[in-house]
């Protein structure tokens, strides 16, 4: 069946209905989010994306939004209460147009535990009301090891529905193997198969799943710790807990100049294995077209479309172990110099 033809949602009248899309590095969540904004027909969402990392590829792979809809926070993941992810939903409740839903894509390594509780106990606990959290599973590479990320095994613990996508890719007996270890992780999982994040709407959006009650110790040792939290525009939080992100680190590249695709295809077939995931917009020397480029566990795929924009090349890795000066130099011997034609006269 058609998930368009599905997607008619009543929302109710009450604090903004919020669905939280957590899941691994690469597991499809971005994809599912496209999947949802091509299908919500007169549904107003708008949509948080949290991104590991100081460039917004996410925010420009989206699409069908106007600018409008979306907010950006690179909020810190190891906070319990990130004032950044606050700002981020207070600037949407702030819109003066009509907004029906909210949709937040958290990162890959996100504990989903401490932006629940972000919401259950600040003072977007009135405003907003949170739906489920859903967890996208890449049905590949996923394994009950989960990456051996704390983070990983909290997204399938606290997520209230899991997609487990990708089916396409890994063999039935896996699905069904990793369909079985999910059910029996977490009691009750409502697990649905998905390829490319199809799914109906309304199996997902609007579903009512969320409970608050399962939070409420959690809430309370929350609240002893942070009793002199303010809403604070100008806060900076410290990095001082790495481990938050189970030791992975991104690093990200840009360069006004182009790539040459021989140099850049050797250096992907050099990749170091502690590489997990790359994603980036990519200009080539040889070719007019950007080149969106997507790396996850050992496979890549790259698309192209027309610049929307002056070409220039942009590119986050995230791995554990990374020895980024290496990488940064391995990348600059990737470049060329600009095409005479783009040069100013
Ligand atoms: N074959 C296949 N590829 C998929 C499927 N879903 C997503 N992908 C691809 O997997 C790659 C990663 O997908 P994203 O949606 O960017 O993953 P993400 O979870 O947002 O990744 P992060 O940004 O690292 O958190 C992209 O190249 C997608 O096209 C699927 O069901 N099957």
């Amino acid at each position: 069946m058609n998930a368009a033809t599905q997607s008619h949602l009543e929302i109710p009248k009450r604090g903004m209905p919020v669905t939280i899309i957590t899941g691994f590095l690469g597991s499809g969540k971005t994809t599912l989010l496209n999947q949802i904004l091509k299908n919500r027909d007169d549904l107003k969402v708008a949509v948080l994306v949290n991104e590991f990392g100081d460039i917004n590829i996410d925010s420009q792979l989206l699409v069908s939004l106007d600018e409008d809809m979306m907010e950006l926070s690179n909020g810190c993941i190891c906070c319990t209460i990130n004032d950044d992810l606050i700002n981020a939903v207070y600037r949407i409740l702030e819109r003066e147009d009509r907004i029906d839903y909210m949709v937040i894509e958290t990162t890959g390594v996100a504990d989903p535990l401490p932006i629940v509780l972000t919401f259950v106990s600040s003072e977007l606990r009135d405003l907003t009301h949170l739906d489920s959290i859903l967890t996208v599973v890449d049905a590949e590479t996923f394994t009950p090891e989960h990456f051996e990320s704390q983070a990983a095994i909290s997204q399938i613990t606290y997520g209230d529905i899991i997609l487990l996508n990708k089916t396409d890719l890994a063999g039935q007996e896996k699905v069904a193997e990793l369909d079985h270890w999910i059910r029996s992780t977490k009691t009750g999982a409502r697990v649905l198969q998905t390829q490319y994040g199809e799914v109906p709407l309304p199996l997902i959006l609007d579903v009512g799943y969320f409970q608050p009650e399962a939070y409420e110790d959690e809430h309370h040792h929350h609240h002893e710790h942070h009793e002199h939290h303010h809403h604070d525009h100008d806060h900076h939080h410290h990095h001082s807990n790495h481990l938050a992100n189970d030791g992975f680190v991104s690093m990200s590249y840009q360069s006004d100049r182009p790539f040459s695709v021989h140099k850049f295809q050797s250096f992907l077939d050099e990749l170091p294995i502690e590489i997990f995931r790359a994603k980036g917009l990519l200009w080539f020397k040889e070719s007019y077209l950007k080149h969106i480029f997507q790396l996850s566990g050992k496979r890549y795929d790259i698309q192209t479309e027309e610049w929307q924009k002056s070409p220039s090349n942009q590119l986050v890795l995230i791995g554990r172990n990374l020895d980024t000066e290496q990488l940064r130099q391995q990348l600059d011997q990737c470049l060329e110099p600009i095409p005479s034609k783009l040069v100013a006269q």
